[in-house]
Order: structure tokens, then sequence, then C-alpha cells
């Protein structure tokens, strides 16, 4: 971001500085997306631990005011991430951290909220689209300025892995993951294209690269224990949509009013991004078999939401 004497900063406000936490700080910061970020944790030393690692790579960035924060300095905040709570263990889904989650969820909307009445809530805490809903709810604020991570990471994941197999840079990859961040998801093959061409692959790979996509968090888990450096990079691409006022599509989670018959559930849907949040949700031309699965995923969803009497 241009800084100017006459605007106001902008501030970027990280609350959770774990892996995801931190690894998403560190990423706005070497990419200089703000003027100003603010570290929030419940574990206050490694929140001022992580501010000042990163203060001290400054001779070599420069021009971002970094520091480990309380809620009040959600004040200024043009968007405030949270990424906060407990994250899956190896076998976990992210549906078994619901109950833990929900608790931390609510308090710390609540703390927001004490402080900042017009910036933007960027959800990324597990079960994600669960929390963006609950977090909606408890903040009374227009739902298209309290947004989930949604599907962007899945859907960089399917391109990423459709590109690996078509030989093909995943940036020309316009493919989509919709629905739950999760075990519902469903890739929409109808409507992926390299420049408006068919995706040449069998049904076979087809269900491969899905499974892939799909199953991609808990291979990582498996692997090292969690996921971090690509979500990060998905947060950073919500917050500069939103910080540039963008109008990108962006697979992000959102309210649905009567999208497909579907209402009143947080999913990831290709969505455009401004500096309001999400300004529309785009509407899409599904197949009758997709629109069946995305019915299956917000069905199951708001079973989980009313789980915890939403
Ligand atoms: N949306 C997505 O695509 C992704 C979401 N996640 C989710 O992000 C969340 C964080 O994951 P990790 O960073 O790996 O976990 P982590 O355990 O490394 O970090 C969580 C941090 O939250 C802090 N925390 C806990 N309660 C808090 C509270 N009430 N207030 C402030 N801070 C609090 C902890 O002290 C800790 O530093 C998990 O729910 C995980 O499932 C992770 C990867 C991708
Ligand atoms: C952990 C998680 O939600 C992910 O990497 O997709």
């Amino acid at each position: 971001m241009n800084r100017t004497p006459f605007s106001k900063k902008t501030r970027i406000v990280v609350i959770g500085t774990g892996a995801v936490g931190s690894t998403t700080a560190y990423t706005l910061l070497l990419r200089g997306r703000m003027d100003e970020l603010v570290l929030i944790d419940a574990n206050a030393e490694k929140a001022k631990g992580d501010a000042l690692d990163m203060n001290h790579g400054m001779p070599f960035l420069g021009n971002t005011d970094v520091w480990a924060g309380t809620y009040e300095d959600c004040r200024d905040a043009d968007i405030v991430i949270i990424t906060a709570g407990a994250a899956q263990k190896p076998g976990e889904s992210r549906i078994d951290l619901l109950k833990r989650n929900a608790a931390i969820l609510e308090s710390i909307t609540d703390e927001v909220l004490k402080y900042n009445k017009d910036g933007i809530l960027l959800v990324a805490s597990n079960p994600v689209d669960v929390m963006s809903y609950l977090t909606w709810r408890k903040s009374g604020w227009p739902a298209r300025r309290v947004i989930g991570s949604g599907t962007l990471l899945d859907s960089a994941r399917f391109r990423y892995l459709i590109g690996q197999e078509l030989q093909v840079d995943p940036r020309s990859v316009h493919a989509h993951i919709v629905g739950e961040h999760g075990d519902s998801e469903l890739p929409l093959w109808s409507l992926s294209n390299i420049a408006g061409g068919q995706l040449s692959l069998n049904e076979e790979k087809k269900a491969e690269i899905f499974a892939n996509t799909r199953d991609a968090a808990y291979q990582i888990i498996e692997a090292k224990g969690a996921t971090y450096y690509a979500i990060a990079l998905a947060l950073d691409r919500i917050c500069t949509a939103i910080l540039r006022s963008e109008a990108a599509v962006l697979n992000v989670s959102t309210l649905l009013k009567d999208y497909h018959g579907i209402s009143d559930v947080y999913l990831g849907v290709p969505c455009v991004v401004d500096r309001t949040g999400v300004r529309e949700v785009l509407g899409l031309q599904i197949t009758e078999e997709e629109r069946q699965r995305l019915q299956a995923s917000a069905d199951k969803l708001k079973g989980v939401i009313a789980s915890i009497g939403l």
C-alpha cells in the first residue's frame, strides 16, 4: 500500500499467532500490505516474541509498524483476522474442533466488537464456515463484512493439482471447489477450464485430483502436524482484494441467500471481494448433480450449526 501523510494508516490485526496466524502476519509483512500490523494471542508472550522477531527484520523491509497488542488496538483496524483456537490433530476432522473453537470465537468477537464497528472480520479458525456464521450472528454486522476463508485454499490446491497433471501454470487453471471447507466440499468440474477449453482429464484422474484436494489437510497434518503456508497466502490474497478494492473473484465463505435454493448458512462460493467485503455472490450455472452435492454440504453444516444452538 502507498503511505501518504494525509490518508489514514491501514491496520491489520491478527488474533491467534500460532502456526497460521504468525505465518499470515509474516506473509502480509513481506508483501507490505499494511502500515500497521498488530498481533494478539491468549499467550501474550508468543505474540510479543513474534512482534520482536518481525521487527528485527525491519532493516531489510521497513515501513511497517508491528507490535503485540490488545483488543483496544482493534479500534482502528481495517481488517481483523481470526486464526485463534484449536487445530486438528492427526486423524481429527475440522468439525471435531467445533465446541472448543465456538467458545473461543464467541469470546474474541465480544472483545473485538467493544472497539471496532466498521472493519472487516476475516475468519480462518476451523470449522471455518461454522465459525464465520457464528461470528456473523454474534457481531450483528452485515454479512458482507464477516468473511470466512472458505474454499479459497481448497480451490488453490485443486488448481495446483490440475496444473501439475496437465503441465500448466496453476494461475492459468480456472477451477473451483465450493461448499464446506471440509469433507463435504465439491469440485465444479462443469465450470473448470484452461483458456475456456475443457480439461483433458478422464474420470479416474478427476476423482484422484479431487480426493487429493479434499484430503490435503489430512496429508499435511499427518506429515508435519499443521498447515500454514498456503492458508497464509490465501488470507493475504483476501486482504489484498479488500485493501486495494480489487473486486477480485475469490471462493470465500459467505452467507447464502437463496443460492440454488440454499439460505442461512455460510459456504465457500465465488464472491466478488472489494473494500466493502463481499460485494456480491456470483450466480453459477452448475449441473443438477453439483447442485445436489452443494445442497448436501449446506445441510451438513446447518446440522452442525443447529448442534451449537444457533
Ligand atoms: N481456514 C483454513 O483453511 C485453515 C484453518 N486452520 C485453522 O486455523 C486455526 C489455527 O491453527 P494453527 O495456527 O495451526 O493452531 P495453533 O495451535 O498453532 O495456534 C492457535 C493459536 O491460537 C491461540 N489462542 C487460543 N485461544 C485463544 C484466544 N481465546 N484468544 C487469542 N488467541 C487464542 C493460541 O494461543 C495459539 O497461539 C485452527 O482452527 C485450524 O484448524 C488451519 C489451516 C487452514
Ligand atoms: C487445516 C485446514 O483447514 C487446511 O489446511 O485445509
